[in-house]
């Protein structure tokens, strides 16, 4: 082991989010130039102000690096994958702290997440290995090289091509004179079906065209600007940009170019330019919501919007509901009545068959899974988090997940919503059972004993509950029989299409 190896196994490691690791891999690879590491505080208040860094280079979005406290001292750090691979080393030049937002603050754009960052140049130790399509993934320098300063046409893209796109697509292509470089955006969760469906319409496209999935995570607000970089970093000298306003065209730093608009012929059943077509005679495409209706009932996807290809990619990564994994998710106080509906909702799905269904009630996953673990919020936080893994996983292959904590926090039930939606569906469930009656029931004595002091921390008496305001059902089980408050449940999930009856 040479000295150099040798002292970077003394150093602090750091195992940064997805999109943090996302981000990583493209600071790595020369996509995000002319940035060679994460930003520090002036840098990113005038980038997020003004677009640009404080030298006045033109960079449309932050990037930076959240660390918790205890590593803002260190001079190194190890950037690790989640197995704990070191892939590079953060030289530190500035530890910042983002501010939390001020209690009057726009919700919208969603504020970055308070709490402290590092900044520094970051340097490789090796090339994450793994993740599908891994092969695909040619770095910016070797696509440019391929490209040999031609012109060349990035179609930057999280949804997979259609027919109007592709028309669209090998028009401009065409009218510029330029190659094809398609880019699928690879955002948290699997994307292995957009690669898929990219690569599935590949003979739709000219002969020549490069397909290179890049991993950039989703931002809120500048995505085409950042896009725009990220495409001429790998060579492009257009984007290609059904709309976009002058400003973006100023700002950004290749040719945005405007597709004609294109629309499919009823009377000739072609996609062409929609100025050459009887406007009687233009037919509607679905919008995303029609798209993803058709798919939540396991309806055909028309033949002539989308390839037959791209269609089964879509029905693969979006089943019928009745078939796509579930998380049904009851949050309440104790004594509220969640074990009882969870296990009531469980036995109801068993019963009918067709669907695997796992119990995670809070009482048991506290015994097992997080044996050990306080009442603090930190070790709430973190059973909630282990819960919302577990389920997620088993929603990803198609399963139903019952999970019953009392979950307090929106903060960490927003998180765990997330996690699941990005594998299948969640269903929200508040238990609203005042607390008044949960203490009339105080079925265990926790309440008698909470209110003698005897058991700290507990919510509703002497910790926090904070009520959700995005439940997707909120049922009070007083007054209300186990019978029919598990019923309300299993209605929903019959009308949401996640059960079929009959
Ligand atoms: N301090 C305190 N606060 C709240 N609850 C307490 C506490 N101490 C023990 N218990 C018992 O633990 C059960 C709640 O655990 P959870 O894992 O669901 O809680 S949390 O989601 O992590 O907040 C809860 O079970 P349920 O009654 O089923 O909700 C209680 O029986
Ligand atoms: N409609 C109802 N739904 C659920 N529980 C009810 C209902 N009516 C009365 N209960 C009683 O309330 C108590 C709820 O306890 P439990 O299900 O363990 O709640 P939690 O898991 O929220 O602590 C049980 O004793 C249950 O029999």
């Amino acid at each position: 082991m040479t000295t150099e190896t040798g002292e970077l196994r003394d150093l602090p490691t750091l195992t940064p989010g997805p999109a943090e690791l996302a981000d990583l891999e493209l600071l790595l690879n020369g996509a995000f130039q002319p940035l060679t590491g994460f930003l520090g505080a002036v840098d990113a208040a005038t980038v997020a102000a003004a677009g640009r860094l404080s030298d006045g280079t033109p960079w449309p979005v932050p990037v930076t690096l959240a660390v918790p406290e205890d590593l803002v001292k260190e001079e190194r750090l190890i950037l690790t994958d989640p197995e704990g691979v070191p892939l590079a080393v953060l030289t530190a030049a500035e530890a910042w702290k983002e501010p939390a937002p001020a209690p009057d603050a726009d919700p919208l754009p969603e504020p970055a997440p308070s709490g402290w960052r590092m900044a520094g140049p970051v340097t490789p130790l090796r090339t994450p290995e793994h993740g599908p399509f891994r092969g695909l993934r040619v770095p910016p320098d070797e696509v440019r090289l391929e490209l040999a300063g031609a012109p060349a046409l990035a179609v930057a893209t999280r949804t997979p091509l259609h027919r109007r796109q592709l028309g669209q697509l090998r028009q401009l292509a065409e009218k510029l004179g330029a190659r094809v470089l398609v880019l699928p955006l690879l955002g948290e969760g699997g994307h292995d079906a957009l690669v898929r469906a990219v690569l599935s319409v590949r003979r739709e496209l000219p002969g020549d065209a490069l397909v290179v999935p890049v991993p950039l995570a989703e931002r809120h607000g500048r995505e085409l600007l950042l896009t725009a970089h990220v495409a001429a970093a790998y060579g492009a000298t257009h984007l290609f940009a059904p709309s976009f306003t002058a400003a973006d065209e100023e700002a950004a730093p290749l040719t945005l170019a405007a597709p004609e608009p294109w629309a499919f012929d009823e009377s000739l059943d072609v996609w062409r330019p929609t100025a050459k077509i009887d406007p009687d005679d233009v037919r509607d495409e679905p919008t995303d919501e029609e798209l993803a209706d058709l798919l939540d009932r396991g309806e055909e996807i028309p033949e002539w919007f989308t390839t037959p290809a791209v269609a089964e990619e879509l029905r693969r990564a979006h089943p019928p509901r009745h078939r796509r994994g579930v998380t049904v998710f009851f949050t309440g106080l104790s004594g509220s009545g969640k074990s009882t509906l969870a296990r009531g909702l469980s036995d109801m799905l068993v019963e009918r068959g067709g669907r695997t269904v796992t119990l995670l009630d809070g009482d048991v996953v506290r015994r097992l899974l997080s044996a050990g673990l306080t009442f603090s919020r930190e070790d709430r936080d973190l059973n909630i988090r282990r819960i919302g893994y577990v389920a997620a996983e088993i929603t990803r292959h198609g399963g139903v997940a019952v999970c019953a904590p009392i979950a307090p926090y929106t903060a960490t039930r927003a998180e765990v919503r997330r996690m699941v939606e990005a594998a299948g569906d969640f269903v929200l469930v508040h238990v609203s059972t005042p607390l008044a009656e949960c203490e009339r029931r105080d079925r265990k004595g926790l309440y008698a004993k909470a209110r003698a002091g005897v058991i700290p921390e507990f919510t509703g008496i002497s910790d926090p509950y904070e009520a959700p305001e995005d439940a997707d059902l909120t049922i009070d089980t007083s007054g209300l029989s186990p019978h029919d408050a598990v019923t309300r449940v299993f209605d929903h999930l019959v009308a949401g299409g996640w059960v079929r009856t009959g």
